[in-house]
């Protein structure tokens, strides 16, 4: 198995010119953090620029403080040669700064034009012809009449591009735009970008994709813990060196051995058949799924196609009526009915995609939330907190996994999101599960990292514990899994083995391509 590199197109040179924006000495501290140091950074019109480093390196905090969201405690900040201090992101999209965010923030009932005219004053009818308009000029297509409710990751990416467009920005700050677009995604988004560059806009552009970043941008800034270690031009760079400059040492690479399976399931889906319970969800149908001590299964597919909903059936979040508790089954025995305290109780682990808010508590501090899935640890003592033991746990996780905090004390929120996905996964997995369901257990982090979670979990596997991945990575896939499953349209395709599940063989299952025609009448391309 093996995923062939992206081949790296090399896009039109820059235009030469003075800077548009243009950082010196860029300093910012939280309480003890210092967040970046003497950062400076320059780019021109027409340039798209990719700001890499490991996670916490300082990216997201360089790319507020060019939004406005809070001004740096030192340095300067030129804005087509005259120095500005920007006190709001209002402000900094006045000057021509937009910025599209990982997170949609798009209402599912209302359809594009009247969500874009919430932010965009003009009318629907009209925003309906700009939407066409610049959807046309910049290879956006999307309908401003749909309901957002319907359209697809990619399009409603889209739409968060053109309401970003609408307001006729000279720069564009993309944080990880392609972790939420499914691989086939990504070359439209790649076009967008370019045609953006051709017609003048400057693009930042985060990601920790080094391929991407070398098949897509003129120019990259290298960070290492807060400060710029290299300004590179990322065509001439292997991704390889990249990944060393980012981290200042060889990424290991994970190391496998043939698993050796237990004889009895640890987790079994019989014929588990479930409408969703939200309207815009996906219903599950005719599940069949087993999992056996000391193996990785991987579920590959494009989310959105049933992930969410098979998770929470999973851990517990969802729950089966009792004379059905049989269809999903731990340890042997029929638990569908079980909520998740129960299910966590008889050894089943659970990472969920969503680090804040199911995965942590962003208020509670690394210790507390520790405790949230780990009291079973000794961490409570007749109805007490064990203090101390809280935060040794918390401080192993932290150590073990690299995680770039002040320690136990710091809240979850004051973490970098792949720091915070670190932490999670490190405390899921020392909890000794016997199951562990993981859905996206890389996301969002660091290649050095992602290597170091990816080894964690073939170590668990080989100590005889049955894992399930579900992740829309299929290079992460590829590296961690005995057998792969794809979910499409709420369903289940038969077990490939590593023999047999290539990339051609997954990308043809993702569009239903394992169903037989009647099912599937309209397979998806896309
Ligand atoms: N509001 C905050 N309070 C305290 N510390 C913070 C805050 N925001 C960021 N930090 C710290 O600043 C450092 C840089 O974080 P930042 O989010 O900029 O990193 P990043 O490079 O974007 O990481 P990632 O790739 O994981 O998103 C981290 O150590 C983080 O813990």
């Amino acid at each position: 198995m093996g995923m062939a590199a992206t081949a790296a197109c090399h896009p039109e040179p820059v235009e030469a010119g003075s800077p548009l924006l243009d950082l010196g000495g860029v300093t910012k501290a939280f309480q003890t953090v210092v967040a970046n140091r003497d950062v400076s950074l320059a780019i021109r019109p027409g340039e798209i620029h990719a700001v890499l480093g490991e996670n916490g390196a300082g990216k997201s905090t360089l790319m507020k403080m060019i939004y406005g969201v809070f001004p740096p405690d030192a340095g300067e900040m030129r804005w087509n040669g005259e120095p500005v201090v920007l006190t709001s992101p209002a402000q900094a999209r006045k000057l021509g700064i937009g910025m599209v965010f990982q997170h949609f923030s798009l209402f599912e009932s209302l359809t594009v034009a009247e969500n874009i005219s919430l932010t965009v004053p003009d009318s629907v009818a009209r925003l309906a012809g700009r939407i066409r308009e610049i959807g046309q000029r910049f290879s956006l297509p999307v309908n401003p009449d749909s309901l957002v409710h319907s359209l697809s990751v990619g399009e409603r990416q889209r739409v968060e591009i053109i309401r970003c467009l609408l307001q006729e920005p000279q720069l564009i700050i993309m944080d990880e735009p392609t972790s939420v677009l499914p691989p086939s995604g990504i070359p439209a988004l790649f076009d967008t970008i370019r045609e953006l560059a051709a017609q003048g806009c400057a693009v930042l552009f985060i990601s920790h994709k080094l391929e991407e970043i070398r098949s897509l941008c003129h120019s990259a800034t290298v960070m290492r813990a807060g400060e710029v270690v290299a300004t590179v031009d990322p065509r001439r760079a292997s991704a390889l060196e990249l990944a060393h400059l980012m981290i200042g040492r060889e990424i290991p690479h994970p190391k496998r051995t043939a698993p050796m399976p237990g004889r009895d399931p640890v987790l079994e889906l019989a014929q588990l058949s479930q409408p969703s319970d939200d309207p815009f969800g996906v219903g599950l149908h005719d599940l069949d799924l087993r999992l056996y001590p000391g193996e990785i299964v991987g579920i590959a597919g494009i989310s959105g196609n049933g992930q969410k909903e098979l998770a929470a059936l999973l851990s517990g979040e969802a729950v089966l009526d009792r004379r059905r508790r049989d269809l999903v089954r731990v340890l042997g025995q029929g638990c569908g009915d079980m909520d998740a305290k129960l299910r966590r109780g008889m050894g089943l682990a659970f990472v969920p995609e969503d680090r804040n808010g199911r995965g942590s508590v962003p208020e509670m501090t690394l210790a507390e939330n520790a405790l949230l899935t780990g009291h079973a640890q000794g961490m409570v003592r007749r109805g007490l907190i064990e203090r101390s033991r809280m935060r040794a746990f918390a401080e192993t996780c932290i150590r073990e996994m690299g995680v770039r905090c002040t320690g136990p004390e710091a809240e979850a929120r004051s973490l970098s999101g792949g720091n915070l996905q670190k932490f999670i996964m490190g405390r899921e997995i020392r909890l000794k599960p016997k199951v562990l369901v993981a859905a996206q257990p890389t996301w969002g982090v660091d290649v050095g990292a992602a290597a170091l979670i990816r080894q964690q979990l073939i170590d668990l596997r080989d100590s005889g514990v049955g894992i399930l991945v579900i992740s829309e990575e299929l290079d992460e896939l590829f590296e961690v899994s005995d057998r792969i499953h794809v979910l499409f349209r709420g369903r289940l395709s038969p077990a490939l083995g590593r023999a047999e599940a290539t990339v051609s063989t997954i990308g043809d299952y993702m569009t239903g391509g394992f169903l037989p025609r009647d099912v599937t009448k309209a397979r998806v391309t896309a």
